[in-house]
Formats: structure tokens, C-alpha cells, sequence
């Protein structure tokens, strides 16, 4: 029978592909996600992690490949894949005619619950998206962070064993979007499995137990936050801010790795402090300088060469 084990991985994929015409958004990837985990894409825009997504919600076929989620092939059992997930797409898709209980009731009777269950289901869920006092208000005037959580509470309706989040938090303000990770994180602690896209490094580090980094349609780093950081970057990053078109200066001796940008220069070091003082003894100038620890950004540009958000 199609389910799963309790150890065998929620999604599992081989040689994923997604091509379009003759263009591959998706060029052959490998992954496991684990029950009960927060697993993270971590890629710029056009990386491929929507077209992923998208496969393992069940709504794009594979082009080439293997894919199974949980435990089911999507080409043959997409329908109960489909009634056991939650996807909380990239922009909101709330029904404006309707109240803010009202797009989730109606949402829980397409899923076939009574009228007075998707009731109480709706109630729970208002409760849970911290917007049980604006039950009966309209969803225009909501603020984007309301509205993100509205549609995450909309996606759990079925009470799914995993939830699929495409970039959650993209043009939330800093607010905002802690209360999200709360609400992710609360998820989490129920037992259920994310898959989350991100270009955010932070959500990232904040949000995943386990996360890919993308480019071009590949993976090119797997690992936890803190496992990627400790193999792709220093322990510390001192950047030196110059005005642009400024020449750069010679600093290449002074840490274990340099990488120029327009605006900055990051020096890799165990030793940030030690590494800007020896900048300083010989003459180097910047307008600003910040020692700090590394970042999945710091693991992206080694892997790639560029920054993750322009
Ligand atoms: N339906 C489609 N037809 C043709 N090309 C597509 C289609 N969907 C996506 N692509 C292309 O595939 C590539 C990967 O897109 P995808 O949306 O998966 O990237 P992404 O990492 O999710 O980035 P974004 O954050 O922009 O969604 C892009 O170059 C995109 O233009």
C-alpha cells in the first residue's frame, strides 16, 4: 500500500528534473526530507526551488526522474498527495469577496468537513493565526502579515502531515515576519514536516533543521545552517566599506580568503579584529568596517560567487 514509514524519508527524490520547452529550471537533484524536520531551499530568484515546490505538491508533473511523497508516486497517486499536504503559495490567494472566517470555512467544506466541524476548524484556526478579533472583518484592508498568516491557517484546514511554504515571508516587514516564524515554529513543535523556499538567508538559519542551496537549477551545498557555515565560511567576517569605484586595497594576505563586492570587501578569518588592525597599520582606509560572524550569504557566495539577494 502507498504511506509511509515512520523512518522512511516524507519526500524522496532522484534525478528530479523540470524542463520547460527545452530550458531545465530543475537539472537533476537528489533529496530526503525527514518526517517532523524544517527543510529549506535556499537559492536567488530563478534557482529552481518553486519548480521543486511545485513537483512535490503534486501540481507539475516530473520531467525526468524519481519522486516520491509520502511515499506515493505524484503522477500516479496526485490526488492523495494533494489531500494530505498544505501549500502556502507564493502570493496569497484569499477570496476578497469573503471574511476572514469565511475563507476558511469554505476552504474546510471543499475538504469535505460538515458544516459545523469546518466551523469549529475555523475557529481553531483563527486561534491559531492570532486573528480570532478580526474574524468578521474583510481580508482587503488586512495587513500583509496578516494576510500570510490567514493563508498559512487556510492551508491547514485538512490538518496536514506537511506543509509546503513557498518564499513565507517575501515583503513582510521584520515584525511581521517573527510573528510568522512563531507560528512556523509552533507548527513544528506539533509534529509537522516544512518545506520552506527562501532567499533569506536569515529565515533560513532561523527556520530549517536541514536545507539545500540552489543555483542554476542545482543543488550545490546540503547541510544544516550551522554545518554549512562551519564548512564554507570562517569563523569570523570582517567587511570593509568603500566608496564604489574606490580601488581595492591589498588585503588578500590578511585572512584566509577575500571576496570583493561593489560596496565592500569581506576578509575570511578566524580573526576579524586581528585582520582589521593589521589593515589599518597598513594604511587601508574604509568608510566603515563590521567584524562579524558568517552567514548562509557568506556560504552562498563562496559556493557561487554571488550574493543570494542583489
Ligand atoms: N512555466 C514556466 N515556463 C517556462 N519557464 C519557467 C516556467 N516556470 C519557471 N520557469 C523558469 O525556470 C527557472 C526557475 O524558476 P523557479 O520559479 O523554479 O525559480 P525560483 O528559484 O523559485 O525563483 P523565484 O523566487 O523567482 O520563484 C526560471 O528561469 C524561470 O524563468
Amino acid at each position: 500500500m502507498h504511506g509511509v514509514h515512520e523512518e522512511s524519508p516524507l519526500v524522496e527524490a532522484k534525478a528530479l528534473v523540470k524542463r520547460f520547452g527545452d530550458f531545465d529550471a530543475v537539472r537533476g537533484i537528489d533529496l530526503e526530507v525527514r518526517r517532523g524536520e524544517a527543510f529549506g531551499f535556499l537559492g536567488p530568484n530563478g534557482a529552481g526551488k518553486s519548480s521543486t515546490m511545485r513537483m512535490i505538491a503534486s501540481v507539475s508533473p516530473r520531467s525526468e526522474g524519481e519522486l516520491r511523497v509520502l511515499g506515493m508516486d505524484p503522477s500516479v497517486h496526485g490526488p492523495h498527495i494533494r489531500a494530505r499536504l498544505g501549500v502556502v503559495p507564493q502570493q496569497d490567494n484569499l477570496d476578497v469577496e469573503l471574511t476572514v472566517r469565511q475563507n476558511l470555512q469554505v476552504y474546510a467544506r471543499y475538504f469535505g468537513l460538515s458544516r459545523a466541524t469546518a466551523r469549529a476548524k475555523a475557529t481553531e484556526l483563527l486561534d491559531f493565526a492570532q486573528l480570532s478579533d478580526r474574524a468578521d472583518a474583510e481580508v482587503e484592508p488586512l495587513s500583509g502579515g496578516m494576510k500570510r498568516r490567514l493563508t498559512i491557517a487556510r492551508s491547514l484546514v485538512n490538518d496536514p502531515e506537511l506543509l509546503l511554504l513557498d518564499e513565507p515571508t517575501t515583503g513582510l516587514d521584520p515584525q511581521a515576519r517573527h510573528l510568522l516564524w512563531d507560528r512556523l515554529f509552533r507548527l513544528k513543535a506539533q509534529g509537522v514536516t516544512l518545506i520552506i523556499t527562501t532567499h533569506y538567508m536569515d529565515e533560513a538559519e532561523q527556520l530549517c533543521d536541514r536545507l539545500v542551496v540552489m543555483d542554476g537549477g542545482r543543488i550545490v551545498a546540503e547541510g544544516s545552517p550551522a554545518g554549512l557555515i562551519a564548512r564554507y565560511c570562517t569563523r569570523e567576517v570582517l567587511e570593509l566599506r568603500f566608496a564604489p569605484g574606490e580601488p581595492v586595497p591589498e588585503v588578500a594576505d590578511l585572512a584566509d580568503r577575500v571576496e570583493v563586492l561593489p560596496d565592500r570587501i569581506l576578509l575570511y578569518t578566524a580573526e576579524g579584529e586581528a585582520a582589521l588592525e593589521a589593515a589599518h597599520g597598513r594604511g587601508v582606509r574604509p568608510l566603515s568596517s563590521l567584524v562579524r560572524r558568517g552567514t548562509l550569504e557568506d556560504v552562498f557566495l563562496h559556493l557561487t560567487g554571488r550574493t543570494l539577494v542583489d
